[in-house]
């Protein structure tokens, strides 16, 4: 079963769009994630999905459940949890307080639990508390009932390294007892490290989605090297090398660029030359996500060129 379905879900503000035809699906036991700039309407889509914004167009489905009939609605929502991106959590009570109260509203199976990773200063009130604070008691509000799906708009927020590294614990154990996590980040590298699938999402569209290795091997590698005499220019301006970068130094050519192209062909020209060092690591997604979705004008799913495609592979231009 998938755990969230959406089908042309569209959002508009009156005249402004918050998301537009958008559809996808997480699967049962999956860590999905969202990626897209500021605005581009990943908290539009969550908040639609969870049934706090009225859709103007299109439908979703969340365990199962048809979130427009409110009863249905209700039946998913008991197993769902949500960390928004602002809690919004009362500042005049104790973190304590909150707990008891969310405990009787939805449930309390497992705060004790969550307070040993993500530990508040529970006696004070909320509105003394750090940024981080607020962010790990709205995770354990968020989780203590248990939800099979967690949906987390910016999770790690406010959390310092040690903390977020919690959170990446609590995510892996989570999937690995069967849990479904939908999450938002613009942090690339935790989305990389946490994420199975990515969906993609630009001026509110989806624009792709797929996994994180397919996406890292469309980026290509970051291929650096460094040969024992001059080299020319010309000879990695190869078919798939974007931003080459060479450097003369002591009778000594370094070569760096991304390459996404033939890997016989640049293995044969590297050994034309006695190489001194060589380093070839994937290109972090920060790149990836750049090239294919930075500013500028829109691409279609691929990442390529229209002006420059010949064949009709390019997939749909969602964009
Ligand atoms: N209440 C609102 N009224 C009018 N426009 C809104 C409202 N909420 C969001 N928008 C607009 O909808 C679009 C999508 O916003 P949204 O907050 O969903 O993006 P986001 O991807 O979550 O951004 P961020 O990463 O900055 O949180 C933006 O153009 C935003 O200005």
């Amino acid at each position: 079963m998938t755990a969230i379905r959406t089908e042309g879900l569209t959002k508009f503000y009156g005249d402004v769009r918050g998301i537009e035809d958008v559809s996808f699906e997480v699967r049962e036991g999956e860590v999905f994630g969202f990626l897209g700039p500021n605005g581009a309407g990943k908290t539009t889509a969550m908040r639609t999905l969870l049934g706090f914004l009225k859709p103007t167009g299109g439908e979703a489905w969340l365990l199962g459940h048809d979130v427009s009939d409110p009863d249905e609605l209700r039946a998913a929502k008991a197993r769902v949890g949500y960390l928004p991106s602002d809690p919004g959590l009362d500042e005049g009570v104790t973190g304590k307080r909150l707990l008891r109260y969310y405990g009787a509203l939805q449930g309390d199976e497992r705060s004790d639990e969550l307070l040993e990773l993500f530990d508040p200063p529970l006696d004070r009130k909320v509105g003394e508390y750090s940024r981080g604070n607020k962010q790990m008691l709205a995770l354990v509000l968020a989780f203590m009932h248990d939800p099979d799906l967690l949906v987390m708009d910016e999770p790690t927020s406010g959390l310092d390294p040690l903390k977020q590294e919690r959170f990446n614990e609590f995510l892996r154990h989570e999937v690995a007892s069967g849990k479904t996590a939908f999450l938002s980040s613009h942090v690339l590298s935790e989305v990389q490290k946490t994420c199975d699938r990515v969906g993609i999402i630009r001026n509110g569209h989806l624009a792709e989605v797929e996994t994180v290795d397919d996406l890292l091997t469309r980026g290509g590698k970051v291929v650096t090297a460094r040969f024992d005499e001059r080299v020319a220019r010309e000879e990695f301006d190869l078919p798939g090398a974007d931003d080459l970068r060479v450097t003369d130094e002591d009778g000594t050519t370094s070569v760096s660029f991304t390459f996404t192209g033939n890997y016989d062909t640049l293995l044969a020209r590297l050994t034309d030359h006695t190489v001194l060092d060589l380093d070839v690591r994937d290109a972090p997604l920060e790149d990836v996500f750049m090239r294919f979705y930075g500013e500028g004008p829109e691409r279609p799913a691929n990442g390529r060129d229209p002006a420059t495609e010949e064949t009709g592979d390019a997939g749909e231009v969602t964009a």
